[in-house]
């Protein structure tokens, strides 16, 4: 067997073509939706995500609001920064890019994000609501999970879903999202305290693994014609000095599964898809 590829990449683009007409109406109405980015420090990785989501945002016609700060920043300037966008009618979502430098505390600048421009669905008011099924925007990787399933129609419905790993961001909102009414799925949530984790990914309809531990999730581990995501994206340095990234999924896996949703070109592009949706959802709420 060769696994049908989901292809992340295209399904973004389609999905960005369907919001640039949504924004095309909203700019018709005055309205022109705006992202907002606080930004702390150089690492690489984090400029590089930024500056994607910027361009993502010329291509559909949002606009972009930078805040971007030194490596030497205090909490007070970043405090400062999500103060300033959540006081700016111009930005109707933004976020703060993830993981924050040493020293400084991402639960306190969650915390400070007006739940209404919170477009990563990380602040505690909305990961509340998420539980409680009221509308929330959501974290952008597990809607962007969802959304690539169900584009590709990987049944969902009573189907045994098991997700490796319990980070806020990916593991345990996902599972929320997967056992809604919706999605109807049973998940198992797997962490590092799983005592055989072979036994439950075995028996799996779908594992979707963000473990961010390359090749954890190998050929043995999955059931054949299963459906299979890869979440991990873990920077490894290669014999030859040079930096690359790897997903959780090790080579072989698309022999044996059903699906397959690469690293690179699957979870990373739709990501960044349901960014500008969280953000044209919350121009478009205000428009009413
Ligand atoms: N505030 C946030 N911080 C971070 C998030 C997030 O959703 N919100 N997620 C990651 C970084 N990230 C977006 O910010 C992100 C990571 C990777 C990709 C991506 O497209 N990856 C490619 C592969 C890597 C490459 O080619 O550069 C892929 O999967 O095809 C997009 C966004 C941590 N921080």
């Amino acid at each position: 067997m060769t696994a049908s590829i989901l292809d992340g990449k295209a399904t973004a683009a389609a999905i960005k073509d369907e919001l640039k007409a949504r924004v095309a109406v909203l700019r018709e109405q005055g309205v022109v939706p705006g992202l907002g980015t606080v930004l702390v420090g150089d690492d690489p990785g984090s400029h590089a995500y930024v500056a994607g989501k910027h361009r993502d945002c010329a291509e559909v016609g949002i606009a972009s609001l930078r805040k971007d700060l030194p490596a030497d920043a205090t909490q007070d300037q970043v405090e400062q920064a999500i103060t300033e966008l959540n006081a700016d009618p111009a930005c109707h979502g933004y976020i703060v890019q993830l993981p924050l430098p040493k020293g400084l505390s991402e639960q306190r600048a969650l915390e400070l994000i007006d739940p209404g421009k919170d477009a990563d669905g990380l602040h505690p008011v909305n990961l509340g609501r998420l539980v409680l099924g009221y509308p929330a925007p959501l974290p952008c990787t597990p809607r962007g999970i969802v959304e690539l399933l169900r584009r590709y129609e990987v049944p969902l419905n009573g189907a045994e879903v098991v997700v490796v790993g319990r980070g806020t961001t990916v593991g345990r909102p996902l599972g929320l999202l997967l056992t809604r009414r919706t999605e109807n799925a049973t998940v198992t949530l797997c962490h590092t305290g799983t005592k055989d984790l072979v036994a439950h990914t075995r028996r799996a309809d779908i594992v979707i693994i963000a473990a961010g531990n390359p090749g954890l999730l190998t050929a043995d581990m999955i059931r054949p014609g299963a459906a299979v995501v890869d979440v991990g994206i873990t920077r490894v340095v290669g014999a030859d000095g040079k930096g690359r990234y790897t997903g959780d999924v090790a080579p072989g896996v698309a022999e044996v599964a059903g699906w397959l949703a690469p690293m690179p070109g699957a979870v990373g592009p739709m990501t960044r898809a349901m960014l500008l949706a969280n953000v044209v959802e919350r121009a478009e709420h205000l428009v009413g």
